[in-house]
This record gives structure tokens, C-alpha cells and sequence, in this order.
């Protein structure tokens, strides 16, 4: 758990985190959001020591780190950010097992770990572990801060723009990995993104910042379908909002069961999203979709009134 009470960073004449309070429970995943400059990379850099705070406390597992040594913090809490902060003349094998080996993990369980963890990064062992950061694409090197990040197994993570650099098929794919990796392991993660998409996606806990200040917090679906203010509603997409929260509401969330009407040909997976529901209505041109399961088995029906959130009760479907 981190809790943040009344915590201010200044930098000269300058606020940049103002009397901020924050908790992240066990196994949340909180996504910070704002504009430019308001502060969210100082926050996530206050965490773990690498900046510290002025005033206000910080605790991690209910102990203020300022308890802490800053170097066994960091060891304990993975980070990964946009830059990959890579060392250049080492390998990728030894840049991942950078935290095992300060740790003083026997070697077999270094390399082990590092192995495994090429392997769910989509970096295969043979080709990459010898190489060297300047031998990698952008996105590749940003795997390779994740799994450095990842590598000795820490309860807590935090992430700046870790995916950052990464072309949207690659994001997507990570971003489904963190997904996944989150309902095994439950970390306590801070995530922080410019890509609104992207938050909306992974956050358990959405908080928006603006000046220093947080403006709101909340899960996503609570602050798409109640901003706190115009500022909140257009960094959260503007008009877009109503398909920004179809983006992440499922079929199986709306669909209702099968009747005895004809099904439709046009079908969707129940884990698909509203959105992808959508798309699928506008290229089939249809309005109605029948629900599969993985067998592709018909197991519901689905309409454009239920997307829409109209007859959600089932009554007035036609
Ligand atoms: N080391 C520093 N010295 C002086 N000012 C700093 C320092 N680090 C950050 N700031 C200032 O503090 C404010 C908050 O910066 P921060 O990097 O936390 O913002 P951010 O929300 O992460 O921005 P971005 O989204 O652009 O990364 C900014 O105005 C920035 O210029």
C-alpha cells in the first residue's frame, strides 16, 4: 500500500506537487494523467526517493520512507520510464538482472529469471540477451526496461510512459501483458501516460492532476460518466467519452439471453468490448449480434439499444 498525505514538492519558487493525498491499496493500479508539467512524474519520483518530498509524508506498507535507505527502496520497488535509463555497455541479460544481482540472487536464479522474463516480453533469448541497448529499436529497449523493472519481483511498480515509444500493435500487446500479469500477480502499480486510451484501459484508479493538484480520482467509468469539471471531462475525450467508456464496458456486461428470434449472423466474442461491438455493427450493418463464447457457440444477443444503455432491463427490445 502507498499512501501520500499533504505531499509537496517545490523546485525553487515553484509548486510543481501541491499538498497532494493519495492512497494506492494492495494490487490497485492507480494511472496518472494530466496535462504537461503538472506533476506526475515528480509524484511517481517522490515514491521512491529519487526525489524527495518537502513536506507531508509518504508510506509504503504503512512505514514513512523516510525510513528507509533510498538505494534498498528502489531495489524493492521496480521502475521503468519512457527512456529505458539502460545501461549502455551492458548486455541486455545483465541489465535486466541488474536488481537480482544487487540483491544477491545465486547466479543460475539470475539468469533463470531474466530468461523468463525475455520470454513474456516477446524478446527471445538467443537473439537479444547479448546485445547491447544501442542494438535494440526503441521498443525493444523499453521491454528490456520493463522486465528490469519486473525482474526481482517487487510487490510495488511504477511506470512512467513505459510504453511510450512503442507503435500502437506493440502497445496494445504490452498493454494486454500488464493486464494479464496484474490479475495474477497484483502488484501495486502507478502508472503514468499521456495516452488517455491506455489509462482508461489498465487503471483500477484514475487520478487527474492539473498544477501540482489532483483534480479527481476515481475509476474510470466514474469519471467518464461524471467529470468533475470541463477540465476533467476534456482531458477524459471530450465528445468521445460515450465511446470511450463503450472502450471499456463488455459484451457480456449488456447482452442479453438468447431468445427465440432468429440470430443474426453478424457475431462478437463476450469479451469483446461495446466499442469493438460497434464496429462490428457498422461493417456488417447490422443492429442486432449474436454473442459467442471461445467454441464460437451462440450464447447471447446483443443490440444497438443495449449498447446505447437504453432497455437495459431487456424490456422494449424489438
Ligand atoms: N529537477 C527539476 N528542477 C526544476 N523543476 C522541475 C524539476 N523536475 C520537474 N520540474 C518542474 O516541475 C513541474 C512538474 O514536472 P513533472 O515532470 O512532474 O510533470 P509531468 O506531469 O510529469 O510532465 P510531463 O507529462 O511533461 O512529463 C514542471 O513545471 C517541471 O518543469
Amino acid at each position: 500500500m502507498i499512501e501520500l498525505k499533504g505531499v509537496t514538492k517545490r523546485f525553487g519558487d515553484e509548486t510543481a506537487v501541491d499538498a497532494i493525498s493519495l492512497t494506492v491499496k494492495p494490487g490497485e493500479l492507480c494511472a496518472l494523467v494530466g496535462t504537461s508539467g503538472c506533476g506526475k512524474s515528480t509524484t511517481l519520483r517522490m515514491i521512491n526517493r529519487l526525489i524527495e518530498h518537502d513536506e507531508g509524508e509518504i508510506h509504503i506498507d504503512g512505514r514513512p520512507i523516510r525510513e528507509f535507505d533510498g538505494r534498498l527502496l528502489r531495489r524493492r520497488i521496480g521502475y521503468a520510464i519512457q527512456s529505458t535509463g539502460l545501461f549502455p555497455h551492458w548486455t541486455v541479460a545483465r541489465n535486466i538482472g541488474l536488481v537480482p544481482r544487487l540483491l544477491k540472487w545465486p547466479a543460475a536464479r539470475v539468469r533463470e529469471r531474466v530468461e523468463e522474463l525475455m520470454g513474456l516480453l516477446g524478446l527471445p533469448v538467443d537473439q537479444f540477451a547479448d546485445r547491447y541497448p544501442a542494438q535494440l529499436s526503441g521498443g525493444q529497449a523499453q521491454r528490456v526496461g520493463v522486465a528490469r523493472a519486473l525482474a526481482a519481483d517487487p510487490d510495488i511498480l511504477l511506470m512512467d510512459e513505459p510504453f511510450g515509444a512503442l507503435d500502437p500493435i506493440t502497445r496494445e500487446g504490452l498493454q494486454a501483458e500488464l493486464r494479464d500479469l496484474q490479475s495474477r500477480l497484483r502488484k501495486t502499480i502507478v502508472f503514468v501516460t499521456h495516452d488517455m486510451d491506455e489509462a482508461l484501459a489498465l487503471a483500477d484508479r484514475l487520478v487527474v492532476m492539473k498544477a501540482g493538484h489532483i483534480v479527481q480520482q476515481g475509476t474510470p467509468l466514474a469519471l467518464l460518466r461524471a467529470p468533475a469539471d470541463d477540465f476533467v471531462a476534456s482531458l477524459l475525450g471530450g465528445d468521445d467519452r460515450g465511446l470511450k467508456e463503450a472502450a471499456i464496458t463488455q459484451v457480456a456486461e449488456r447482452m442479453l439471453p438468447l431468445s427465440p428470434r432468429l440470430l443474426p449472423q453478424a457475431r462478437v466474442h463476450r469479451d469483446a468490448t461495446l466499442r469493438q461491438a460497434l464496429a462490428v455493427m457498422f461493417r456488417e450493418h447490422a443492429d442486432r449480434l449474436a454473442v459467442v463464447d471461445d467454441e464460437a457457440m451462440p450464447i447471447g444477443e446483443l443490440s444497438l439499444r443495449r449498447i446505447v444503455g437504453a432497455g437495459r432491463d431487456g424490456s422494449g427490445e424489438s
